[in-house]
């Protein structure tokens, strides 16, 4: 039997699969940057730092592990988190200097 698909078939579900999962990351994404800007807004009134790097540290232990189990390339996935959080802590400190600016005024 003969497999009755074209390249151009294939290439087209294939691709329709990947705007999906691309969707649900955006998805994922900013509901998580929800949840960190929440985190800012609390750490900001607390006076807590904007980052923390034990926390960060078991994240990424934990990422890398499950990267592995997945078939993932663990540096990516390090990588990929880093650039996340670097964006969070940016967020965080921003949120900070609105919070003792309108303090100050
Ligand atoms: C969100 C937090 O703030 C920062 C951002 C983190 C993240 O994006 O996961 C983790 C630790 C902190 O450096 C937190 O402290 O939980």
């Amino acid at each position: 039997m003969t497999d009755q698909t074209s390249p151009a078939d294939t290439l087209q579900d294939l691709r329709r699969s990947i705007d999906n999962i691309d969707a649900a990351l955006v998805a994922i994404l900013a509901e998580r940057f929800r949840c960190t800007k929440a985190v800012g807004a609390l750490k900001a009134r607390y006076g807590m730092p904007p980052a923390d790097p034990a926390r960060e540290s078991r994240q990424i232990a934990r990422l890398r592990t499950l990267a592995e189990e997945a078939h993932l390339d663990p540096d990516f996935a390090e990588k990929f988190l880093n650039f996340i959080i670097h964006e969070v802590i940016r967020h965080h400190e921003a949120i900070a200097r609105q919070s003792s600016d309108s303090a100050n005024t």
